[in-house]
């Protein structure tokens, strides 16, 4: 006999786990700040990237175990028979090229991030990553003939109905069988909630970076499932006499009894499912990244290079979200994530801060969009070498290295009355680094502009931007 408890069944996985987990049961649920009607005239929502979510996982808690003895007219006394409790199913963040970003998370799925997700633990036990793990599981049909009185000591503890320890219950974890339902809460970062939650992180410790998905089909346990109760068949503790309460007759003359409660009470509960809060944030893994200060052009430029249909604006910090774009050739495809604007200081979170500073890191490429008009007109922008040198510095404060990496100029805004002596003196400033005077309205300068990322995405270039190159005198 075999119990398990079960309190509610969202979603059935279509797959075995083992022999005591005849179906793993996960219930996910999710709030969104997406609309449930999207206007007709919002392509932009689609473009931008859920980068940050909190999410709130529990474990399953496992069975308890099941008191019962089977009697027949030959064995009067009776055996006892009642099986182990099913351990509760673990809850499984798996990483996959497939997902974007968080947008997708849906209730009553399976969780897949995209490749990239980093954690950040507000609350709870570090997760811990899935192993091909060997099935040492309790097995509830397995009845041995005899009673099992060398119990480990992690079994003794949950037998006693003792709390299970965290790194107990972290090494139970890997061993995969899962049987009972696990939830998991998914909160969406809208700009409201983000608010609220960033006074919470304030607020409260958060252990950064635990843990990250970096690799395809990588799988991390974020909430245990608690282990399953020891029936009286494994537990020397219950008496081989029971007390007898009152019993069911099978066909073949065997029947159950049950146990009374002084009996049932040396029995073992399941243990509880383990629970953590957890921030999870994506580093987009791009293979170009569009990097500049606000107003450049960067998200005109996406819109020239791919399909995609960022937020364009004549005013700073139009992109709040870095937007991602695919650049298609015949035989592959590039893609392009438009980082938001950084500025000096961004380091140290000035403008939107270093939120965005994370997504560069994983991008192969670098092209560093300029405005050639900023200091056109009368206007007091910055010219574009200092926008170089500024962008390059913010980078190495945010990670030493992050600049260090193939990369390329974009001088934007080549329409503008006097760019192009503007142009003229960037490349005297400039040098060491490939670099292409564009109109990214216009589109002109764009065909070139996709050739040459293509030639530094494919490695067949490795010219960079550094400091040393730069002529601000
Ligand atoms: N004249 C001219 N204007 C351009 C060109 N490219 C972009 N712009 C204008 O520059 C302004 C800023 O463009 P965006 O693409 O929003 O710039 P961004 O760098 O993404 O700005 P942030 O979102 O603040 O980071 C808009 O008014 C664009 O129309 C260009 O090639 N020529």
């Amino acid at each position: 006999m075999w119990m398990q408890r079960v309190k509610s069944v969202w979603h059935l996985e279509p797959f075995r786990r083992s022999s005591d987990s005849p179906w793993r049961f996960v219930s996910i649920f999710a709030y969104s700040d997406v609309p449930q009607k999207k206007a007709k005239a919002a392509p932009l929502q689609e473009t931008r990237m859920r980068d940050r979510f909190t999410l709130y996982a529990k474990g399953g808690d496992g069975g308890s175990g099941c008191s019962s003895v089977r009697r027949s007219r030959r064995d009067r006394r009776g055996r006892p028979d009642g099986g182990n409790g099913g351990r509760g199913g673990d809850v499984i963040l798996e990483c996959s090229p497939t997902v974007w970003d968080f947008s997708g998370l849906q209730p009553h799925i399976v969780v897949l991030v995209p490749v990239g997700t980093v954690i950040h633990l507000l609350e709870g036990e570090i997760p811990s990553e899935v192993e091909k793990c060997s099935e040492t599981d309790l097995d509830p049909w397995e009845l041995p003939g005899t009673l099992d009185t060398n119990l480990s000591e992690s079994d003794q503890q949950s037998a006693a109905g003792k709390p299970i320890m965290p790194d107990e219950v972290k090494s139970m974890c890997n061993t995969g069988n899962s049987s009972s339902p696990t939830e998991i809460m998914v909160e969406a970062s809208a700009c409201m909630q983000q608010t609220i939650q960033a006074e919470r992180e304030d607020e409260e410790e958060i252990q950064y970076n635990v843990a990250e998905l970096t690799k395809q089909g990588q799988q991390i346990i974020i909430a245990c499932g608690g282990d399953g109760g020891l029936g009286n068949v494994c537990c020397p503790s219950v008496s081989s006499k029971p007390k007898v309460m009152k019993s069911g007759v099978h066909k073949d003359g065997e029947s159950d009894v049950e146990l009374s409660d002084d009996d049932k009470s040396s029995l073992s509960g399941g243990s509880l499912g383990s629970e953590a809060v957890l921030i999870l944030e994506l580093k987009s893994i791009a293979d170009v990244g569009l990097v500049g200060m606000p107003n450049a052009g960067k998200s005109t430029l996406l819109g020239a290079l791919s399909r995609a249909k960022p937020t364009i604006g004549h005013y700073a910090f139009t992109t709040l979200r870095p937007n991602l774009g695919n650049m298609n050739f015949d035989d592959f495809s590039i893609t392009v994530a438009d980082i938001p604007g950084l500025i000096k200081g961004a380091h140290v979170n000035r403008g939107l801060g270093h939120a965005f500073l994370r997504h560069i890191e994983r991008t192969k490429v670098l092209a560093y969009v300029v405005d050639l008009a900023s200091g056109l007109d009368g206007r007091k922008g910055i010219p574009p070498w200092e926008q170089l040198k500024d962008l390059i510095l913010e980078l190495e404060y945010h990670q030493e290295g992050l600049s260090d990496r193939p990369s390329l100029v974009v001088a934007n805004k080549i329409d503008e009355a006097g760019a192009e002596n503007v142009y003229e003196e960037l490349e005297r400033r400039v040098q060491g680094v490939p670099m292409y005077p564009i109109c990214a309205v216009l589109e002109e300068g764009v065909p070139e502009l996709k050739a040459a990322l293509k030639i530094l995405v494919n490695g067949e270039k490795s010219q960079r931007l550094s400091l040393e190159n730069i002529n601000l005198d």
